[in-house]
């Protein structure tokens, strides 16, 4: 058996709004993500892993931000999109695991229904999709709530 991994990671400040959207899931907040898509972090992390694994560059160089069809996208659909190269390539996705990195939105409450969604996608198994939050201890960038982040890492098969 062949495998491959990949690893990915997205921040994006926040902004004016009432809600982020992390994998998927619209999570009502006091601040918004600024953005030219929907500043998913989660799926933006998580494609970049999922290109990453297959060294086919990052999410900006098959979605530009200069380009306007993905003024306000959902991110859904690049994650459908990097779902779509890696079967494309004879690979499937073994797993994901993505952690989130902020001191609010409290992301626990929502995990379930993010993992789901992601499942849903990418045609996997809900046991194969992680979703992990912490905060930096009121440390940095995401300590002090100017934004939030999100690494991700996938595993890619071929029997
Ligand atoms: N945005 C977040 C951050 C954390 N959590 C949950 O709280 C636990 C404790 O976080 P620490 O940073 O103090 O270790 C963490 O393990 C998560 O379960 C969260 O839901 N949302
Ligand atoms: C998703 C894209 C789409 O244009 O733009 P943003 O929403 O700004 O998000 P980023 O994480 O900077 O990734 C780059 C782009 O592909």
């Amino acid at each position: 058996m062949n495998i491959r991994i990949g690893q990915g990671f997205d921040v994006h400040a926040f902004g004016d709004g009432d809600h982020v959207v992390l994998g998927g899931v619209r999570v009502p907040h006091d601040r918004g993500v600024v953005a030219h898509s929907d500043g998913d972090v989660v799926i933006h992390a998580l494609c970049d892993a999922m290109l990453g694994a297959l060294a086919l560059g990052d999410i900006g160089q098959h979605f530009p931000p200069s380009d306007p069809q993905w003024k306000g996208a959902d991110s859904r659909a690049f994650l459908r999109h990097c779902r779509g190269l890696i079967h494309e390539r004879g690979w499937q996705l073994g797993n994901a695991d993505i952690t989130v990195i902020c001191e609010r939105p409290k992301v626990g409450p929502h995990a379930a229904a993010m993992r789901q969604r992601l499942a849903d996608d990418l045609g996997l198994a809900l046991d194969a999709v992680s979703i992990k939050a912490t905060t930096s201890e009121k440390l940095g960038f995401t300590g002090r709530g100017e934004g939030i982040a999100a690494m991700a890492v996938c595993l890619l098969v071929q029997s």
